[in-house]
């Protein structure tokens, strides 16, 4: 377990230390502690920001394709695609179609959504630029792998985002926003969303109007839907739907509710969340669950996973599991090791690694998702695992000071990449071998430069297509450390 000096530090979410006041206020003074009994005092939410009309958030970000479509181009485009799966069922046989051409032709708001950047080229063709680019930015350090794509790389997103709006004559439309501004470009289907969840979307839509329920107009400040949030846990089924409301006064939302689960009685949770502010930030901080547990879980890697509205969950579960057999493979683990999970979201990584290794420390800086990683290794049954919440790179400065060993660290940061505090601390820290797992390959080079600096060596890497049709790619990068003897 944990050194003691650690354990005295952290604090718990009443603000009493678990050790003194002193020890308090080296943890306490950042508001973010170790979750005693599920709680923190961390008050940082996580939300997804819009950044030029875009979600910011990586996991929405990066596949964001939409290709939903207006009313007018439904019918067109919306009937091609629904007629190519009718009569292409198979995934092989629409990943060989795939490989001829590309799919922009299916999608008429391809360009104004602009999401989905590769969606002109057929998906064998979006593998090999991939693996060319990768390739390019790590050949000063290390050989790349094959790219794994997906043998059916459509409706792979298990998180739907759309915005709520009206058009002229006050209709309520949902969609995106056109790329560079807070247009509203209408969607109703999309090649890479999970076609429940836009069903689901296109019902909340249709049954606005009966409600009177105003969508909201971000000019005027009036109106109360803003945006819907659906995920759905591909292998249990469950549906999460968070209607993101301005106001926290939602009449009639109990019968709204009752009315949706009539229509779609598959939803297994519905959530209010109030974001009565002018950001950009789609989730606001309060929360009330209108029905259902509050959260769904899902099934990666054998291993069962809460997943709260806030939580960063990988966005293509299909492609998850390929990632994190390989992280854990990559490490080439023997059962002796105390490894780190760094940026751990819900404790998915450090918990799929659990059985191989002798203990588990995972950080992660939104509580909610903290509260769920803790949850999540009581349902597992896991007993080698701890979870904190903090920012990693202060938390790993905090155990480098304690003299703290690991053995491996795993590290899964958002886009904008790890920080020199963290790198500096692991290297103090001495493990063998790190495995980097990174959304953001040109952020990840720049840490790749500063851990050679400090003596850790790219040694393979790999990528993994979580996000076709989008630029976007993943990739896992095992180091480890001059003069450690491992030469893999
Ligand atoms: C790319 S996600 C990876 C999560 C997890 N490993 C997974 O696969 O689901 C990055 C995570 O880092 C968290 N994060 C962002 N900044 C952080 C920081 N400074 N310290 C700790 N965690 C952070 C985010 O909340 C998010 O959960």
């Amino acid at each position: 377990m944990i050194d003691n000096r650690l354990k005295k530090e952290t604090f718990r979410i009443d603000g009493k230390t678990t050790a003194g006041r002193n020890e308090k206020k080296e943890f306490g003074k950042e508001g973010k502690g170790k979750i005693v009994n599920g709680k923190t005092r961390s008050d940082k939410m996580q939300g997804e920001k819009i950044k030029n009309g875009k979600p910011e958030n990586r996991n929405a970000q990066a596949g964001k394709p939409f290709t939903r479509t207006t009313q007018s181009d439904k019918t067109q485009a919306g009937k091609m695609r629904d007629d190519k799966i009718k009569n292409d069922e198979r995934p092989g046989n629409r990943m060989h179609k795939s490989r001829g051409q590309g799919s922009a032709s299916q999608c008429p708001v391809y360009r104004r959504c602009g999401s989905c950047q590769l969606l002109h080229l057929p998906y064998k063709k979006q593998l090999e630029q991939k693996q060319k680019n990768l390739e390019t930015l790590l050949k000063p350090f290390c050989r790349l792998e094959s790219m794994i794509g997906m043998s059916d790389p459509y409706h792979y997103r298990n998180k739907v985002h759309a915005v709520f709006d009206h058009d002229r004559k006050g209709n309520p439309i949902s969609g995106v926003y056109e790329a560079n501004s807070h247009i509203v470009v209408p969607v109703e289907s999309c090649l890479i969303e999970d076609q429940k969840s836009d069903e689901i979307i296109g019902t909340i839509r249709g049954m606005l109007k009966s409600f009177k329920i105003r969508t909201y107009d971000e000019d005027t400040g009036y109106g109360l839907l803003r945006h819907v949030l659906i995920r759905r846990g591909f292998v249990t089924g469950e549906i999460m739907v968070v209607l993101v409301t301005a106001s926290p006064i939602f009449p009639s939302k109990n019968n709204f509710v009752k009315a949706l689960r009539d229509r779609h009685p598959e939803i297994t949770t519905v959530i209010q969340n109030v974001n009565n502010r002018g950001t950009s930030m789609v989730l606001g901080d309060k929360e009330h669950v209108l029905y259902g547990k509050g959260y769904i879980e899902d099934v990666l890697c054998g291993c069962r996973f809460r997943i709260s509205s806030k939580s960063f969950y990988q966005v293509n579960p299909v492609q998850t599991e390929v990632l994190y057999k390989k992280a854990v493979e990559a490490a080439g683990l023997t059962g002796k090791e105390r490894i780190i999970d760094a940026y751990c979201g819900i404790g998915t990584i450090g918990i799929v690694a659990s059985s191989h290794v002798k203990e588990v420390i995972g950080v992660e800086l939104n509580k909610d998702a903290v509260h769920d990683a803790i949850e999540n290794a009581k349902i597992n049954n896991i007993k080698n695992a701890s979870f904190y919440c903090n920012d990693a790179g202060r938390f790993m400065v905090n155990m480098a000071e304690s003299g703290e060993h690991v053995d491996v660290v795993f590290m899964d940061p958002p886009r904008s990449g790890s920080t020199e505090e963290f790198i500096d601390s692991v290297s103090k820290m001495r493990p063998d071998k790190v495995v980097y797992v990174s959304c953001g390959p040109e952020t990840l080079v720049r840490d790749l430069e500063y851990f050679k600096k400090k003596g850790y060596e790219a040694k393979k890497a790999w990528g993994v297509d979580m996000f076709p049709w989008t630029t976007h790619v993943e990739a896992i990068i095992l180091m480890t450390r001059s003069g450690s003897g491992d030469k893999k």
